[in-house]
């Protein structure tokens, strides 16, 4: 403290000197200015040797809030809070928490490698007219670093890069996040408040944390990306059955990053020019989602063939005119579009955006679409397995064992029930809800799930044997009959044998 009482002493004392000097420098000659100038400044480095760097609230013509007071206003509220003695205190967008800001005039102290440096806020006020019936009084912020001279290099480089950088993550962290939808060629948002998490996402631990060390290593790979000259971006296919997870990993992703959600829908999109347009307005720190992607866009070419058949065929005029002008409302996005839009320039702008593809059938894909480079990572999602049924469990029922446990374990191996069903049966029926009766509940629906998949087995053995042709039914009794009769002779006499083996359709 005794080093800011005397750092605000000296302040105020040249202040004081330099105000006089303003008025009085006019009466001097040039000459003597310049000389009383020169050696007064090295009087102030002397006496002073700290430098001071003011950060104003507002930018610019257009009055923009500037981009470093709010980082460095985050950053001081979260790392040097607990000295200040006032704050300003503020409800965060929408959100039930508060927020305290340090108060206007105050100082703290903060220390970056082992050498300290003081922040203070400051606030200048000026009066609009005084003969307006309303007068506006405008109020600029700023907050001064103060810090020695010998420590220029390291506060001017690395500390305010810090600073601004930790600033900017709390920021993007806190902010709301926002899920954006297209109607056409335009986004509209809502406030995104999926409660979606990794944690809460049932799937096998190991593979869990290799998804999440995907995508951390991802959000912290700028330079890296820089350096090995790629756009910074990653493609993510999630595929799978209904049911297991897809989009709720989608929403885990989002709040894990901290990351805004574009859910793109293709059919609603006219052509290539759209879609262009729909992705250059998308900001960075963002995860685009198709879903379903199987479904959104002709990615085979069939369906462009399909169609070219039918038009053949079609010979009515005014039918033709109908169908074509379905058609043109139709999407007109096409595969090579969509590549396009995966790697092509519009990713570098911006850079840090995620792409997720999902769709239930990973085989109709077409390869070039989900090449690595395009879709980096391939993740399968699939039938609830005994790791994926504990984190339902540990959520759904906080149980973390049970005596159940054992016989569900063996019911998942030999059942497919996917996540969403096994969730469905551990919801609580009453309230307050019996762990016990739920569990009782999922046995029984996965035993009747067994039952099932066993009576489907048993008639699509029967469907598959009588739609074998009758020729090779009869083919299969004569191999039948010879395979029989050859074991029969290797187990008789030599003499018999051959009277046998005369074939059957002979
Ligand atoms: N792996 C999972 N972990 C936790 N909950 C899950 C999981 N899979 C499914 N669920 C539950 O089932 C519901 C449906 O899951 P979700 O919508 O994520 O499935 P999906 O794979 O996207 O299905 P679709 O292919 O039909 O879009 C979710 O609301 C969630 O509660
Ligand atoms: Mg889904």
């Amino acid at each position: 403290m005794a080093m800011e009482s005397v750092l605000s002493q000296l302040g105020s004392i040249i202040a004081g000197l330099m105000f006089v000097w303003a008025i009085f420098r006019q009466y001097f000659p040039q000459d003597l200015r310049n000389h009383i100038e020169k050696y007064s400044q090295r009087l102030v480095n002397f006496v002073y040797p700290y430098i001071q760097i003011k950060f104003n609230e507002f930018t610019g013509e257009r009055l923009k809030r500037s981009e470093a007071y709010l980082a460095i206003e985050t950053y001081l509220s979260s790392n040097s809070s607990m000295q200040a003695k006032r704050f300003t205190a503020d409800v965060v967008e929408n959100r039930q928490s508060l927020a305290l800001t340090m108060d206007d005039h105050e100082e703290v102290a903060d220390v970056f490698e082992g050498v300290k440096l003081w922040w203070s806020s400051g606030k200048t006020t000026t009066k609009g007219p005084s003969f307006s019936f309303y007068p506006v009084t405008d109020e600029k912020r700023y907050y001064t670093l103060t810090f020695h001279k010998r420590q220029r290099e390291l506060i001017i480089g690395p500390y305010l890069k810090h600073v601004l950088k930790e600033g900017k993550a709390i920021n993007v962290k806190n902010r709301l996040r926002k899920l954006y939808t297209n109607s056409g060629s335009k986004w509209s948002h809502v406030v995104f408040e999926h409660p979606a998490t990794f944690q809460t996402l049932a799937m096998e631990p190991e593979k869990k944390k290799e998804i999440i060390d995907d995508l951390v290593t991802f959000s912290n790979a700028e330079e890296f990306y820089a350096q090995i000259g790629r756009a910074w971006k990653r493609g993510y296919l999630l595929y799978g059955p209904p049911g297991t997870g897809k989009s709720t990993m989608i929403a885990a992703m989002a709040n894990l990053l901290g990351y805004d959600l574009y859910d793109l829908e293709l059919t609603a999109v006219k052509d290539n020019t759209e879609l262009r347009k729909l992705l250059i307005e998308t900001s960075s720190k963002s995860i685009i989602v198709i879903e379903d992607i199987d479904c959104s866009v002709d990615l085979t070419g069939q369906r462009k063939n399909k169609m070219e058949k039918e038009e053949k065929e079609e010979k009515d005029p005014v039918r033709k005119l109908a169908k074509e002008e379905t058609e043109s409302k139709n999407s007109k996005v096409t595969l090579s579009g969509l590549l396009n839009f995966i790697d092509g320039l519009w990713s570098a702008c911006g850079g840090e955006r995620i792409i997720v593809f999902t769709t239930n059938h990973v085989d109709k894909l077409d390869p070039a679409l989900i090449r690595r480079g395009r879709m980096d990572k391939h993740i399968k999602l699939s039938y609830c397995s005994f790791e994926a049924f504990k984190v339902l469990a540990k959520n759904y029922l906080k149980l973390e064992s049970h005596h159940l446990f054992a016989k569900i374990s063996g019911l998942l191996e030999e059942t497919e029930m996917t996540p969403a069903d096994v969730a469905e049966n551990l919801m609580p029926k009453t309230s307050p809800g019996n762990a016990e009766t739920c569990l009782e509940s999922l046995i029984g629906a996965l035993e009747k799930a067994k039952e099932e998949a066993q009576i489907k087995a048993e008639e699509e053995e029967k469907r598959v044997v009588s739609l074998v042709p009758k020729e090779e039914k009869e083919q299969d009794i004569i191999a039948n009959e010879q395979s029989r009769t050859k074991k029969l002779s290797t187990e008789e006499p030599e003499g018999q044998s051959s009277a046998k083996v005369a074939p059957a359709g002979a």
